[in-house]
């Protein structure tokens, strides 16, 4: 949480980390998006995490899903699937999440969190996915894959260093949501766009950096000096 409240306060968002259903109605029309994170999934939990989707829905408010480690139980498979029936504007996950989303079974060499899959290992289940639920869906790695389930990019920002970071993968969902809130009509470019600049800025607190803890630190600063000038001349999305 703490991560991804300061990336987003760094891109110039406006976080609010809000988990209880006794505030979710009256709270969730205010937003300008809604990001659902399952990472820390309990029972007590999913209730709060169905009800913001549907009032978000309702208001026609944009809301964006991370399942994180969606393949490790069949608890949390179910409550990631169940909110995907709610039809997320986007999914972002990595190879392992968004395969085990698509197969709709648990993952027995599943990792939690961290990936067993590359990205472009789930191409075909993005696609899928995305022509199936109605959402946009992406699938971070090396090359992180953005699909509409007809159209295809990959945004080819970032060093292998942000995986050793925990939350990042939740972070640059938080910002995909932020940037979805500011165009709510293009949620593939907003996507795509979002993971780009992310990745740009793990680029450049990369050339500052030691190690993760030192990245971790300069990540959060270039995201706050990115300018647009930057973002224009080293972004690369590309179409696969
Ligand atoms: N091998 C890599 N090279 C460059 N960037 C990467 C690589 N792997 C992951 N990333 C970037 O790290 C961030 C987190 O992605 P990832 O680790 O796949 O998510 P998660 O933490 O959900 O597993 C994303 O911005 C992604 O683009
Ligand atoms: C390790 C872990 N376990 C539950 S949530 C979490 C953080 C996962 O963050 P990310 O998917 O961004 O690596
Ligand atoms: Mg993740």
């Amino acid at each position: 949480m703490d991560l991804v409240a300061n990336v987003l306060l760094s891109a110039g968002a406006s976080p609010a980390m809000i988990s209880c259903v006794e505030e979710i109605p009256e709270f969730t029309p205010k937003t300008h998006a809604l990001y659902i994170n399952v990472g820390t999934l309990t029972a007590d939990r999913l209730p709060g995490m169905m009800m913001a989707a549907q009032v978000a829905n309702d208001c026609n408010k944009p809301w964006v899903l991370d399942p994180v480690a969606a393949g490790a139980s069949g608890f949390r498979l179910r409550a990631c699937l169940d909110l995907l029936k709610l039809r997320p504007t986007v999914v972002r996950g990595n190879g392992s999440e968004i395969m085990a989303l698509f197969k709709g079974s648990v993952d027995e060499n599943s990792k939690g969190a961290d990936s067993t899959h590359e990205s472009t290992d789930a191409v075909a289940a993005a696609k899928s996915l995305a022509q199936s639920s109605g959402s946009i869906v992406a699938v971070s790695g090396a090359v992180d894959i953005v699909t509409d389930g007809q159209r295809v990019v990959g945004a080819k920002n970032g060093v292998a260093m942000l995986q050793k970071i925990t939350a990042t993968g939740c972070s640059v969902t938080a910002l995909i949501a932020a940037f979805v809130a500011i165009d709510p009509s293009q949620p593939f470019e907003a996507t795509a766009t979002a993971l780009s600049v992310f990745g740009l800025a793990g680029e450049i607190g990369m050339s500052k950096a030691n190690g993760p803890a030192s990245l971790r630190t300069n990540l959060i600063d270039a995201l706050h000096g990115l300018d647009r000038t930057t973002v224009l001349q080293h972004a690369n999305v590309s179409n696969i």
